[in-house]
């Protein structure tokens, strides 16, 4: 039942069938050659440099994917010291798509043919307004921060990369990927907070494909453990739409890299994830739920992990999630901070979820950068006093409206959000025999129930889509031109993702709330939020926000998503201001108050 979303799990070949008889280790397996040397073995006639850790002699099929050995020798090299054999990653030409007789990687821009050679600047990523991003305020902290770059040019990424990124029509960084990507290249953890839409996606996925690439890692022997994987890196985000879609991204980046981009979701067969796992990993993009599962049932081994990346971190660290990512980061066999590098990414982080983030960064770099959609009016706000018995007619006005107004020829995708998985079904079915062309999506409906509906949405085929807040984060869906809060969330940094599935990448794009009473709590936040984004604010809301306080839902970061939380004095730890520890993330030590993951285990309806 391939999909859209699930497009991105490659239907797995069986593992016995991926290499040819000469390209198949002792063990009948195939051996494993780090990526940063799998070109360059693939250009000889035979492997030059030794192992240093003989995966496939130890029959490790789930590693060995680049059918590369001669009579069960297995070549490699270390990923430390010689690492850099033959000129590493610059001289790549074809990632697994090499004469070993492993499988044939799938060209995800669909231009064999296409001989062109694309420079920095030949070809536009069209629609994206570029001068939206010049003046956005960036804010850094943190000891020595490399300085940004202007162009991609600038950073050193590889060619083999560099001709991806000119593939996917990035003509030059945005702001958070001309401040991060140096920062992570340079090996430096990062607690990242950049507007939606803005690149967050590249932004941790470039550094972490050229630091495999360069094979710049610590030489480690892997342990007898058949069938199990040894990813390099490891990105966690909250749902499997984004995972898809981040597997999806990341294996456009990595193409002819020779770095191996796999996922594992909750909701879909394991045995097909299973399978993939085996045939190799070096990037694994996983929701947490699917990942213990995988770690639990020792199939995958986190000690080789170099680069761990949360998208969408504040989430990842919120109640929901923090047992499971304890579990995976802290009581599992993944590397220290220090020992490896983390990467933390969201548009929004509250200082309580900074103060946990801590746990898992080593002298990290704060960075903020202020939120393109709405400093720079590219996301219209509006809001709207409904009463709740009003907001179905007043829904199908706004609907019509929209109809009568049509964008040029296309049918504009229109995202409701609602309150409940029992609203989504129930605003679905009434839009539905209404005459709107709607589907839903939230976490009651089966997975393939999910893909299927942001499938014919993303078409155009139902262009309406209502969801619940499992479709707020993430999601990069072209031509959503309108969201509606048909129902408000509670917390203002949930509005901030939801409205942000418009006005991306520097589009232009409208969102509707529709307010009354049971939002009062929201009134304060979100006015000062519209304000902040030269939004008018309607009259009656100032005084709802005059009337209200601001609980929770209280914005620190005035022109930024966030600040960082270690300038607060309130945080810093016996009258030493918090740089002056040498090492922030140890000094902020992993029980910290917050007991590991001995809570109960809450787990996420999501993954
Ligand atoms: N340098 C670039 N030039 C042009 N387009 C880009 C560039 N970087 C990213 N994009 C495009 O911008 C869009 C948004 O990127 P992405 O999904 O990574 O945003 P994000 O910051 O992660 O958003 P969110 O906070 O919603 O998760 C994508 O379609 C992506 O392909």
């Amino acid at each position: 039942m391939p999909t859209s979303w699930a497009d991105s799990v490659e239907n797995a070949a069986p593992v016995g069938g991926v290499g040819t008889a000469s390209t198949q280790s002792r063990g009948g397996r195939s051996a494993y050659v780090p990526p940063h040397l799998r070109n360059r073995l693939s250009s000889l006639d035979t492997p030059t440099a030794p192992v240093s850790y003989a995966t496939a002699a130890l029959g490790n099929d789930c590693l060995g994917y680049s059918g590369l050995s001669a009579g069960g020798s297995h070549s490699g090299g270390p990923r430390g010291g010689g690492g850099r054999i033959g000129g590493g990653w610059n001289n790549r030409s074809g990632g697994w798509n090499n004469r070993s007789g492993r499988e044939r990687e799938v060209n995800p821009f669909g231009d064999d043919d296409d001989d062109t050679e694309l420079a920095f600047g030949d070809q536009e990523n069209t629609g994206i307004n570029f001068d939206a991003y010049e003046d956005i305020p960036v804010e850094t902290s943190g000891e020595n921060v490399p300085p940004p770059v202007n162009t991609f040019a600038d950073i050193d990424l590889g060619e083999v990369l560099n001709q991806n990124i000119r593939r996917c029509k990035y003509v030059k960084p945005t702001p958070v990927q001309r401040h991060a990507i140096p920062i992570s290249i340079a090996g430096r953890d990062l607690m990242a907070c950049a507007q939606t839409g803005s690149g967050k996606t590249a932004a941790f996925c470039f550094p972490i494909i050229s630091g495999i690439m360069r094979g710049n890692h610590f030489a480690q022997r892997l342990p007898r453990m058949p069938r199990m994987a040894f990813p390099m890196a490891l990105i966690l985000s909250p749902t499997r739409e984004l995972s898809c879609q981040i597997h999806d991204e990341a294996k456009k980046f990595a193409y002819q890299t020779g770095v191996r981009v796999v996922v594992a979701y909750g909701g879909a067969p394991i045995n097909q994830q299973l399978r993939e796992l085996e045939r190799g990993v070096d990037i694994l993009v996983a929701t947490p739920g699917r990942l213990v599962d995988l770690l639990e049932r020792a199939r995958v081994s986190l000690q080789m992990i170099r680069y761990l990346a949360l998208d969408e971190a504040d989430r990842m660290l919120d109640m929901g999630f923090e047992p499971q990512i304890r579990k995976i980061v802290q009581q599992m066999d993944m590397p220290p901070p220090g020992m490896r590098q983390t990467m933390l990414f969201s548009a929004t982080f509250p200082k309580e979820i900074q103060t946990l983030a801590a746990d898992f960064l080593s002298a990290y770099i704060f960075l903020a950068v202020g939120r393109v959609g709405s400093s720079t009016d590219l996301i219209v706000q509006r809001v709207e006093y409904v009463h709740e018995s009003d907001k179905r007619s007043h829904l199908m006005d706004l609907l019509h409206a929209q109809k009568a107004n049509g964008v040029h020829g296309k049918q504009a995708l229109t995202l409701v959000f609602v309150e409940t998985k029992k609203g989504a079904d129930s605003l679905e079915h009434w839009l539905c025999i209404n005459g709107f062309p709607a589907t839903a999506i939230h976490g009651d409906r089966t997975q393939q129930e999910r893909e299927q509906a942001l499938r014919s949405f993303k078409s155009g085929m139902t262009p309406i889509l209502v969801a619940t807040d499992v479709a707020a984060r993430g999601l990069d869906i072209p031509h959503v031109s309108h969201v509606v809060n048909f129902d408000l969330p509670n917390d203002i940094d949930d509005y901030v993702h939801r409205i942000g599935r418009t006005g991306r990448a520097g589009k232009t794009g409208l969102a509707t709330a529709f307010f009354n009473e049971n939002n009062s709590s929201l009134a304060r936040s979100l006015s000062d939020l519209m304000q902040e984004a030269n939004q008018e604010v309607p009259a009656w809301l100032s005084r709802f926000a005059a009337r209200s306080t601001y609980g929770k839902n209280r914005r620190g970061g005035g022109r930024f998503g966030a600040r960082d939380f270690r300038r607060d004095s309130s945080f810093s730890r016996g009258g030493t201001d918090y740089y002056g520890v040498g090492n922030m993330g140890n000094n902020y030590g992993a029980s910290g108050g917050y007991g590991g993951a001995s809570g109960p285990g809450v787990t996420s309806a999501w993954d």
